[in-house]
């Protein structure tokens, strides 16, 4: 029987090994991005060598951290990155904001989302959904609801819009073929299995 925890289960179990010294959370992110990145070419192993375009979206919090991390490992792979980013980069928390700032070494750039206007989407071979995670609180805004995720879509931890616990309904939530989440499932996660989403539950040391 797969153990499932919930979102505050998984944040006390982070914050004990970030404070017990184990582990950072800049160590944590970079783990997260890397299983994600790993779960995505394990799927569709035919990408391995014919690196394509990739769409990652950011949102404003750990959640968008991790996608900087996907993105500059993409990167490094030769793929042809399209970054979006959801809110201010200058109010990351400083996991993301550290990896946001390697991401702007990479002197690609980004591209704002407009919260209220869906933005058009480039074709591309891969969407990385790095825009929320277990801090949704709320409803999608609307110019994020409304995406139109392309290629393979990759959720990480959770599609965004989805409540991780599966205690609510928040609204729309984006699509997702894959969704990766980190250490043991949560709630969301059976829901997503029986809506047809392949989830892999990437080890990151905890
Ligand atoms: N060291 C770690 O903690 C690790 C975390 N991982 C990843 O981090 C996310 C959880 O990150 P967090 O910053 O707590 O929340 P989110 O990124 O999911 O949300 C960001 C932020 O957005 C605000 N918010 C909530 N709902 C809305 C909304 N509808 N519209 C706008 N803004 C909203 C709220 O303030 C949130 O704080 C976790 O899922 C992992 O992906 C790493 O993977 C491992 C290390
Ligand atoms: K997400």
């Amino acid at each position: 029987m797969t153990e499932i925890l919930t979102s505050a289960q998984m944040r006390a179990i982070e914050a004990a090994a970030i404070d017990s010294g184990r582990v950072s959370g800049l160590e944590l992110m970079e783990r997260a991005g890397r299983g994600v990145a790993d779960a995505t070419f394990a799927t569709w192993p035919e990408l391995i060598c014919a690196p394509g375009r990739a769409v990652v979206l950011c949102g404003p919090g750990n959640n968008g951290g991790d996608g900087y991390v996907i993105a500059r490992l993409l990167f490094e792979r030769g793929w042809d990155l399209r970054l979006y980013t959801l809110g201010d980069p200058a109010r990351l928390p400083p996991d993301a904001a550290a990896n946001a700032a390697r991401w702007q070494a990479c002197d690609i750039g980004s591209t704002p989302l407009d919260p209220q206007t869906p933005t058009a989407l480039p074709e591309a071979d891969l969407s990385i959904d790095a825009l929320f995670g277990i801090g949704l609180t709320r409803p999608l805004p609307p110019g994020v609801a409304g995406l139109r995720l392309p290629g393979h879509r990759i959720a990480v931890d959770v599609p965004s819009g989805r409540d991780a616990d599966a205690a609510q309904d928040l609204g729309p939530a984006l699509p997702a073929d894959l969704c990766v989440t980190f250490h043991r499932e949560k709630p969301v996660h059976e829901m997503l299995k029986r809506e047809g989403v392949k989830i892999v539950v990437a080890d990151i040391g905890l």
